[in-house]
């Protein structure tokens, strides 16, 4: 499937961020233990955070990863920093033991980079769209392909104009 027109907006609060990256970990916590978490920059660094507090994980690695957009198209992907070998080799050199975070899955292009550096390990994201979710182990919420989703790093305050001026005219 193309990714289709993102026209539909799933806006997220801090709030609803931090209890849905709380319900990430709470059903983490039940399907193993990690030895490290890596979180894909930038997205995946607050709830990378806020798993890592839940769950007790201190050792954090990043993979950084930059997309060329075009608006909320996206180009080729440039691997900036790639995981360190010691994180790789905590166990079999492939991941296994290994948790890596994202804050979303949409096309699953960004974590099947990741997937190709650490095949084993487990792959999570907060929220997640149809055509990623095979790319997944964990996430919580899935909206739907033509939904973009505006993270609260990214907002900011506005006038919202009522709807009888938005109307009129
Ligand atoms: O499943 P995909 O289609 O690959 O898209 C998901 C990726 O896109 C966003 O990152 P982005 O590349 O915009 O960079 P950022 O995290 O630095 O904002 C998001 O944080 C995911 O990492
Ligand atoms: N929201 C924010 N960033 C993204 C999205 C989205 O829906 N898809 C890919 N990167
Ligand atoms: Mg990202």
């Amino acid at each position: 499937m193309e990714n289709p027109a993102q026209d539909k907006a799933f806006p997220v609060s801090w709030d609803m961020f931090h209890r849905d990256s709380r319900a990430l970990a709470w059903r983490l916590s039940s399907e193993g233990e990690w030895k490290a978490i890596v979180c894909i920059t930038r997205g995946g660094l607050v709830p990378a955070g806020i798993v890592a507090r839940e769950l007790g994980i201190r050792t954090i690695e990043t993979v950084c990863i930059a997309s060329y957009h075009d608006y909320d198209s996206q180009g080729s992907l440039k691997v900036i920093k790639p995981i360190d070998p010691k994180v790789i080799d905590l166990e079999d050199g492939e991941g296994s033991g290994v948790l890596v975070i994202d804050d979303l899955v949409d096309t699953g292009k960004t974590l099947k980079v990741v997937r190709e550096m650490l095949p084993k390990a487990h792959y999570a994201t907060v929220y997640a769209k149809p055509v990623g979710v095979p790319m997944v182990d964990t996430f919580i919420t899935e909206v739907s392909q033509d939904t973009w989703i505006y993270f609260p790093w990214d907002m900011g305050w506005q006038f919202q104009p009522p709807l009888s001026k938005e109307t009129a005219g």
